[in-house]
């Protein structure tokens, strides 16, 4: 967070995140790299995602796009993007309208910032007529003054990490010397983050690679999407299954802000390695964060003690290793598996449409064979 006296609002508080040593989860798994999280829980949304809603609607604004008082944000979302939008939308007086899967608490959070829920059935295929983001385009077409900013196709998605995460982090590691008790590259050495839309990975990637032409990037994937590669990757095995509960990441298509080039490697991950670790970060670093946090870190660690992460950073004394926290604990404070004994207790499995207008509400409304009502809204994924 930049240090200043007084803020002029709440989207100076978007980013400017901590860099954490994860020391004793590196000391149990006896890795002798900086095992290092950026813990993106503490910007103003909560999330990774304000970054780039603030990005694109910056963007949008150069462009002429966006009127404040006028222009309806409509995106289809998972929550933190939509948290995000909302966010910034409050402050600078657009209005939101957004289709996604989430948690009861993202859309709590939603509501609070002045957007409106409904829900779309996680299971419709991208482009199927009931998907989030086909009913997200067919309001924008209904809406009058609707601008979908397009957090799956636009560029300002893996800019705003290009021009923010990816300098905060170099920044930090640049601050602090390499000692003998705590050795350092003094660079990024190894990138982990989770793909949704692939713009925190890809934006990283860039960046981080411009400081250090020899990063390893890791995507994480979980399974039952297809965003990893190669492609055979994604093929499911015997007993695994397409759904998958984690919220935030994978996708069953490539959306164009992701740039397979840029990563280095990919690891799939599961609902039980996820939840497992997310409350192993939580209870053993005390980071209140969200299930695919726990995916990436359990991701990292694999690789890590692999032969060749061993050989490249795992058992290396100064490599640095930075993990991409995604989001805190605050959007799953009622899920069943953060309360649930069992990692793997059911979430809900629907999507939601967000709007706050009497237009998009009646639109929403006849489109009711689509779409939950907000008030029936429910779940914990
Ligand atoms: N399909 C994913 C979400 C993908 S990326 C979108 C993003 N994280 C957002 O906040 O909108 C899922 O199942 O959650």
């Amino acid at each position: 967070m930049q240090t200043v006296p007084i803020h002029d609002s709440a989207l100076s508080l978007i980013g400017h995140t901590p860099l954490v040593r994860l020391d004793r989860i590196a000391r149990e798994e006896g890795l002798r790299c900086n095992l290092l999280a950026k813990v993106e829980g503490f910007s103003a949304g909560g999330s990774v995602k304000d970054r780039i809603a603030l990005r694109m609607v910056e963007e949008a604004e150069k462009q002429g796009r966006l009127i404040p008082g006028v222009s309806v944000l409509v995106e289809p979302t998972s929550g933190n993007t939509g948290i995000g939008l909302a966010l910034v939308a409050a402050v600078k007086g657009y209005r939101v309208a957004q289709p996604e899967k989430m948690s009861k608490e993202k859309s709590n959070t939603l509501k609070a910032l002045g957007a409106e829920i409904y829900r779309t059935p996680t299971e419709a295929a991208w482009d199927s007529p009931e998907s989030h983001i086909s009913l997200a385009k067919r309001i924008v077409e209904e809406t009058p003054n609707a601008v979908m900013l397009d957090q799956y196709n636009n560029p300002a998605n893996p800019d705003a990490h290009y021009h923010t995460t990816a300098l905060e982090i170099l920044t930090s590691l640049s601050l602090v010397p390499s000692t003998p008790s705590r050795p350092s590259s003094g660079t990024v050495d190894v990138l982990v983050a989770g793909a949704g839309t692939g713009g925190t990975l890809t934006g990283l990637s860039r960046r981080l690679r411009e400081a250090n032409p020899e990063l390893v990037s890791l995507g994480v994937d979980p399974v039952g999407s297809v965003l990893a590669r190669p492609e055979s990757l994604n093929v499911l095995k015997e007993g695994e299954s397409a759904i998958y509960k984690v919220e935030g990441t994978g996708y069953d298509f490539v959306p164009a802000v992701l740039s397979h080039p840029n990563v280095t490697h990919w690891l799939k991950s599961t609902d039980t390695d996820s939840f497992a670790t997310c409350k192993r970060l939580i209870r053993t670093e005390g980071l209140l964060v969200g299930g695919s946090s726990g995916a990436s870190v359990h991701a990292a660690l694999r690789w890590l003690k692999s032969e060749e992460g061993w050989r490249v950073a795992g058992g290396k004394e100064g490599k640095n290793v930075v993990v991409v926290l995604p989001d805190s604990i605050r959007n799953y404070i009622t899920s069943s598996w953060l309360n649930d004994d069992s990692p793997t207790a059911t979430a809900d499995k629907s999507h939601s449409v967000a709007t706050d207008l009497g237009d998009v509400d009646a639109l929403a409304r006849k489109m009711s064979g689509l779409a939950t009502p907000p008030d029936s809204a429910h779940g914990d994924a």
